[in-house]
């Protein structure tokens, strides 16, 4: 039998739909993403932590899902909103369905609704606050009322350091990545990985681990809070940012750690959430965007070759090009709506990309930038 669900937004906007996830209740900021594949890579981003994520192509859970395609251990997602959800999953990887991979994390989900009504709001007004109730949560005649206004006391991400809650506790080791098949650099000795890599784990996500651990990193990753000096003292050979949730101006522990890093001659690569913090640190400002961007489709340019690259993005804030310092240059610029891409330091060996080069899901045209993170560090040698 079908379960109920209904999402609110905070202009005022319900849905009327059906619950594919666990019952209750969510909220968080409603976003829209228009990547045509990688449910499950976006689910598990920790990126999207407290966020309700709307699928825009139609057909989700077509292929079940799997325990390799995931970006992290759990879904960060604080929900799922999608227009079809197929009667059948089909793929010879499936192991579960999405429902019930949903319900078996608690996770909230809403099928059967206008997905392009919903993100015609979104892109017009902006990313909203939002809700959603699924079950029994959703019954009663005072449910769209309950809704609204768990909407609403959602406070927004503005303002939310939510680095170092999804962080890791203590640092680990990573080394899963295809160098062991011999892969990876023809002028370097096979066996061990050549370049120690401290990687700061702001919610990070294990395709970037892994493409640096295939290009000869060996990786520690270490807590969002830990000081510049615990870094130093491992001797890395460079130092990455990683991706992360939330508001990166509240995270003042990030931003003074990479000052102190920045005064060494060490290389460092920031992603996302790593480029706005690298950003920040230099002196630049960072901006709440409107709808932001998450998908796989978008064109993001190269300032100084001009080259055109099909990128997968997401994110709601960005480092705003107006403010950058006389340090800092501008290297990428979106041709959606000519936002910031890329920065990189004219005085330091320090660079970073605002999409995502690991994909993860969608094109690689920018994995270059990790070939360029590890050039620097040989350079440095
Ligand atoms: N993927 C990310 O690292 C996102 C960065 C940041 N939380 C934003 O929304 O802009």
């Amino acid at each position: 039998m079908n379960r109920p669900a209904i999402l609110a937004l905070e202009d005022g906007s319900v849905f009327h739909g059906t619950a594919i996830g666990a019952d209750g209740q969510t909220s968080g900021e409603v976003v829209f993403n228009t990547a045509m594949t990688g449910y499950q890579e976006i689910l598990t981003d920790p990126s999207y932590t407290r966020q309700i994520v709307t699928l825009t192509y139609p057909h989700i859970g077509n292929t079940g899902v799997n325990a390799e395609d995931v970006e992290s251990g759990a879904i960060a997602a604080a929900g799922l909103v999608i227009r079809d959800l197929p009667l059948l999953a089909s793929s010879f990887r499936s192991e579960q369905t999405l429902s019930d991979y949903l319900k078996g994390q608690n996770v909230l989900g809403i099928a059967d609704i206008d997905t392009r009504r919903l993100t015609r709001i979104l892109r017009d007004k902006g990313a909203q606050n939002g809700a959603i109730l699924a079950g029994s949560e959703a019954e009663g005649d005072d449910a769209v009322e309950r809704a609204l206004a768990a909407a609403r006391a959602f406070p927004g991400l503005k303002g939310m350091d939510l680095a170092k809650v999804v962080s890791c506790q203590t640092p680990y080791e990573w080394s899963e990545g295809e160098w062991a098949l011999g892969k990876g650099y023809a002028d370097t000795t096979r066996g061990e990985r050549p370049f120690h890599v401290v990687a700061y784990d702001y919610g990070v996500k294990r395709n970037i681990l892994r493409m640096l651990a295939s290009r000869g990193c060996r990786l520690t990753v270490v807590p969002a809070q830990t000081p510049a000096a615990e870094v130093l003292a491992m001797k890395p050979d460079g130092v990455f940012l990683a991706n992360g949730p939330g508001d990166p101006e509240p995270c003042d522990y990030a931003i003074k750690a990479i000052q102190e890093l920045l005064e060494t001659e060490i290389p460092v690569f920031g992603i996302c959430l790593g480029h706005q913090l690298l950003a920040l640190a230099s002196g630049a400002r960072t901006v709440k965007m409107g709808h932001g961007h998450h998908g796989a489709n978008h064109p993001v340019q190269d300032l100084d070759t001009g080259k055109v690259m099909i990128t997968s993005q997401n994110h709601g804030f960005a480092a705003d090009e107006a403010s950058l310092p006389a340090n800092l240059r501008a290297t990428h610029r979106s041709l959606f709506d000519g936002t910031l891409q890329g920065v990189e330091r004219t005085d330091r060996p320090a660079f970073s990309f605002q999409g995502h080069p690991e994909a993860s899901p969608g094109p690689r045209d920018v994995s270059p930038l990790f070939d360029r993170f590890v050039t620097m560090m040989k350079e440095r040698r």
